[in-house]
């Protein structure tokens, strides 16, 4: 028999309810000491309500707790920390513009000689760094260093702290797949030296690559506890959803007709003065889906910022659905959507929402001026409404509520709502940046179902992703970029991993390097 103590954690009963919403539905869970522990559920199935609880930033209505047998009712976050428990967001909690070394030292430096705890600061943390392989430059500018590191830092931060209870909220979601194995190395070393991992992720792979065991959530309650090395995918997908789902969305051939975006040597270079497009050509044609694969940071963002309005080009040409406009042509992200350009932005929370607003405001951000919401001079409020309501029934976003705050939909059903206005409108182009991220299986599988229908009803889809396996999955071609420029085509029959993988690398395999883009 397992020893109370023996378990990192141990949850009983633990019940949350947020208004009508029943988020939480007495929950049971034990995770054994130094291990690593998943935890699965489709968007809103109430995984982050629970660990949110676990680490004191919300109460339980009833329930109890115990962290390594110990009783355990934390207050707040402060309080939880003593406990030794570390929590890692999906949305950092850093500051930009301070170091490395000021963003782990603050708010836990002891009394007042922040000089002393700096340099014994310093010291601790080069051995938490060796020890586990997280290296870090301690005096850089948080702003100034990539996702994967940015995220170290937050790892470090809660080692620092005296952490011996992880949790990770979607870690990978932002990391390219390189970051992510990094990862997964750290976590292997922390369970080597006794840290409890819990994790929270929708990416079934890494779930069964990395876990001891694995539970499951469904709309607010624990439906099953797996040993991981007894499941599979299809039983994982089966149980989130709670039916069977498809793994690899069924597309028939696409039938491509004229190009509907046409990029033209177009350049793009940032107010610090670094080019990050550089002569980029390429063509995007009615009924087919090109792909822009790409280790983050090389030029795809900015692509798609392009291409959508928000900035503007040094030089080149773009011309969308008949529409050319060059370095000297006055846009905007309006004035392109008005000419049927969708925006499915990479970033939902610093280009497709706005937090305080309500659902049904977010529904129209974008399209408020449409004939479609207007009545006059007013709003038409009752219109609003009912497309809201029509749109997020349509797309499952959970609760359907058009009332409810942006910011108090999980993660996942944001991006349904997101992508559920953009696809609502009907464009004849669609730009689609990330548009998985955070977002469980099931709903991963109807949008790109979605994607697939759009293409083919005749949209030209522009899609950047850092899954490989979406832009494999989903491209009809697929334009690989480098350090701001395209480094090769590769067609959807000739696209594997390990061919796309060297592009990415600049490394063009001998039977790719005849292919060109945006022929
Ligand atoms: N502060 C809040 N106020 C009202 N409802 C909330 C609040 N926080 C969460 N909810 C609701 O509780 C339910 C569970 O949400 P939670 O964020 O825990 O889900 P999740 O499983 O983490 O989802 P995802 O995978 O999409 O992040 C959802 O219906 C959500 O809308």
């Amino acid at each position: 028999m397992i020893h109370a103590a023996d378990f990192a954690i141990k949850l009983e009963k633990i019940d949350k309810r947020f208004g009508s919403v029943h988020a939480n539905r007495s929950i049971d869970l034990a995770i054994p000491k130094g291990t690593i522990h998943g935890i699965i559920g489709e968007n809103g199935a109430g995984k982050s309500t629970l660990m949110s609880i676990i680490y004191g930033f919300y109460h339980a209505d009833s329930g109890s707790m115990q962290v390594h047998g110990q009783h355990y009712q934390p207050h707040n976050s402060q309080e939880a920390i003593k406990a030794g428990i570390g929590m890692v967001h999906q949305h950092f909690m850093l500051v930009d513009t301070f170091t490395v070394l000021e963003n782990i030292v603050l708010g836990a430096e002891d009394g007042w000689k922040l000089e002393d705890s700096l340099s014994a600061a310093r010291k601790k943390l080069k051995q938490l760094a060796k020890d586990y392989g997280l290296d870090v430059p301690l005096d850089a500018v948080v702003g100034e260093l990539a996702v994967g590191l940015q995220q170290r830092v937050e790892i470090l931060k809660a080692l620092y702290r005296g952490a011996k209870i992880l949790i990770l909220d979607e870690p990978t979601g932002v990391l390219t797949p390189q970051e992510a194995d990094h990862l997964f190395t750290i976590l292997g070393k922390l369970r080597e030296q006794g840290t409890t991992i819990m994790i929270i992720t929708h990416k079934l792979r890494e779930v069964l690559a990395i876990t001891d065991n694995v539970s499951v959530m469904r709309q607010g309650a624990m439906v099953e506890h797996v040993v991981t090395a007894e499941t599979n995918q299809e039983q994982l997908a089966e149980l989130m959803v709670g039916r069977k789902v498809l793994l690899q969305v069924e597309r028939g051939e696409a039938k491509p007709q004229a190009p509907l975006i046409e990029v033209s040597k177009l350049s793009y270079i940032d107010s610090a003065g670094v080019k990050r497009v550089k002569d980029i050509s390429f063509n995007v044609r009615a009924g087919e889906i090109v792909g822009i694969a790409g280790v983050s940071g090389n030029g795809q963002s900015e692509i798609l910022s392009l291409l959508s309005g928000i900035i503007t080009p040094s030089s080149g040409s773009m011309t969308l659905n008949g529409h050319t406009i060059d370095a000297e042509s006055h846009y905007n992200p309006r004035s392109i959507r008005s000419i049927g350009v969708g925006h499915i932005p990479e970033d939902r929370h610093k280009q497709g929402l706005i937090n305080k607003f309500a659902a049904k405001e977010a529904y129209i951000l974008g399209y408020h001026h449409l004939e479609q919401y207007n009545k006059g001079v007013l709003q038409d409020k009752q219109a609003i409404e009912q497309g809201c309501q029509q749109s997020m029934e349509k797309w499952d976003v959970r609760p359907a509520d058009t009332s409810l705050k942006t910011a108090n939909f999980s993660g996942g059903n944001q991006q349904k709502l997101v992508i559920a206005r953009e696809m609502e409108q009907d464009p004849d182009i669609l730009l689609v940046g990330q548009p998985t991220r955070g977002v469980d299986i099931g709903a991963i599988e109807y949008i790109h179902q979605q994607i697939i229908h759009s293409r083919d009803a005749g949209k030209a889809v522009l899609l950047v992703s850092v899954e490989l396996d979406e832009i494999v999955n989903l491209a009809d071609r697929i334009i690989v970029v480098f350090d701001g420029a395209i480094v090769g085509e590769v067609s959807a029959e000739q696209a594997d991993e390990q061919t796309l993988g060297l592009m990415m690398a600049n490394i063009v395999p001998e039977h790719i390097k005849n292919n060109r883009a945006g022929r």
